[in-house]
């Protein structure tokens, strides 16, 4: 085989024992620190290329090399799990909390731990989806651009009328960490009844609608109220907005379709801040060209980085480029925890109890818990992944 092409690269601490990579520069400098403080020489990938293509990434693992801290945005398969193992390595971490983009089978066969971001980023998630839902139910962005075009002539009427969110339904599908922080927002935040569809109970979620619903009623309000719905339609006829929150493998893909979409309502508003492939973009974009009133807030795309063609002409889109975890907060501590994945694997500590409460590796002034922050996928402990990893922690019961 040919030797991979070199690749320019930071380093950190030249003399640590133990050779750890990141294939990106990651935001704050703790994770550095937390690595460097224990024996790890840090090479981080310099090279400007936004997504590293496998051979990139052979060529950093290079002859030697005991863990990697990857990006969603690469193929993790057989031919880098196996070429970390052949490099003596144990340990990789996906700098996220969703691993669609890793062959965890490919991981276990190759005895590589997989590591992911869970906790950290769930506020911030939330905090995106409602953003997206407000800036699609109050045509946001198209108001922007029509000021900006210097077309406002004065108050009308009839300009840019949306959707009022109080005392409608927001539909909620896969109510786990983020879609039950996101339910709870809109609840709390616009008075919105729930519906929702999950394959598990999320029974805090249902506490804290029932108890909120009684403090309005107390206060002479109108009580919020839930419903747990026996299937994902009955989510999509009675929801008027409809936020997605599952992972994405073979049972969500294309969760959304052309006859899911047709039982919607047409001036609903759908929002997607889990993964582009839930959607089937090019039915989306019909929906969209033919239901002008219906809105969609998108961060994540079938075929990212691309759109699928006519969706950037849709007025009825908000698009964002995947930032639904991107406050400055969240970013550090995901290179935190990524960063106390593969350290941890690599000095044999056990993984944490609750990949949920992940709070005690996040504490600035405090040495982190000897252990793996959170391994999603390990070949001593390959428990869930398929059958998911917070299968200990079931009934959504995370928020
Ligand atoms: N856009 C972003 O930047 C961003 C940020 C964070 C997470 N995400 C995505 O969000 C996903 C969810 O993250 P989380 O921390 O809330 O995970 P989670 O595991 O807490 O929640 C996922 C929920 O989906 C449910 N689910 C699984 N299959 C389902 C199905 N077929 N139908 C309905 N529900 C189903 C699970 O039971 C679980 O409750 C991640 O896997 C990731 O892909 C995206
Ligand atoms: O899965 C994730 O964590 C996101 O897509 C990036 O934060």
């Amino acid at each position: 085989m040919a030797a991979a092409k070199p690749i320019s690269v930071e380093v950190w601490n030249p003399s640590g024992k133990y050779r750890v990579v990141s294939t990106k520069s990651m935001p704050g400098t703790r994770w550095i620190r937390l690595l460097t403080d224990n024996d790890c020489r840090l090479e981080i990938c310099t090279d400007p290329k936004t997504i590293l293509s496998v051979d990139d990434i052979l060529a950093l693992i290079g002859n030697r090399c005991d863990g990697v801290i990857g990006q969603l945005t690469e193929d993790w398969g057989e031919v880098l799990f196996s070429a970390l193992k052949r490099a003596g390595g144990t340990a990789f971490s996906n700098m996220a909390v969703g691993y669609n983009n890793v062959d965890v089978e490919a991981a276990n066969r190759n005895g590589i731990a997989v590591g992911n971001t869970p906790g950290v980023l769930t506020e911030t998630t939330a905090e995106l989806a409602a953003s997206l839902t407000l800036a699609a139910a109050r045509r946001i962005v198209e108001a922007d651009q029509f000021m900006r075009a210097g077309l406002y002539e004065g108050w009308l009427p009839h300009l840019f009328v949306g959707n009022l969110l109080k005392g409608q339904t927001v539909g909620v599908i896969g109510a786990g960490r983020i879609g039950s922080a996101y339910a709870r927002m809109m609840i709390e935040g616009f008075k919105m009844n729930l519906i929702y569809y999950d394959l598990y109970q999320a029974t805090r979620l249902e506490k804290f609608v029932t108890a909120y619903g009684l403090f309005l009623k107390a206060n002479g309000e109108q009580p919020v109220t839930w419903k747990r719905a026996a299937t994902m339609e009955d989510v999509l006829r009675e929801a008027d907005v409809i936020s997605l929150h599952p992972l994405l493998d073979k049972t969500t893909y294309h969760l959304i379709n052309p006859e899911r979409l047709a039982i919607m309502k047409k001036e609903a508003v759908l929002v997607n801040a889990s993964r582009g492939p839930v959607i089937d973009e090019v039915a989306l974009v019909e929906h969209l060209k033919k239901n002008p009133m219906f809105r969609v807030g998108l961060d994540v795309f079938e075929d990212e980085p691309y759109m699928k063609p006519g969706l950037a002409e849709c007025k009825n889109a908000v698009v964002v480029p995947h930032i639904a975890s991107a406050s400055k907060w969240t970013r550090e501590g995901m290179a935190t925890l990524t960063a106390l994945n593969v350290l941890g694997k690599i000095k044999g500590y056990p993984v944490w109890g609750n990949p949920n409460q992940v709070e005690p590796f996040l504490d600035e002034n405090a040495t982190p818990p000897p252990a793996c922050a959170s391994i999603a996928c390990h070949l001593q402990n390959f428990r869930d992944v398929v059958g998911h990893i917070q299968s200990e922690y079931v009934g959504s019961d995370y928020y």
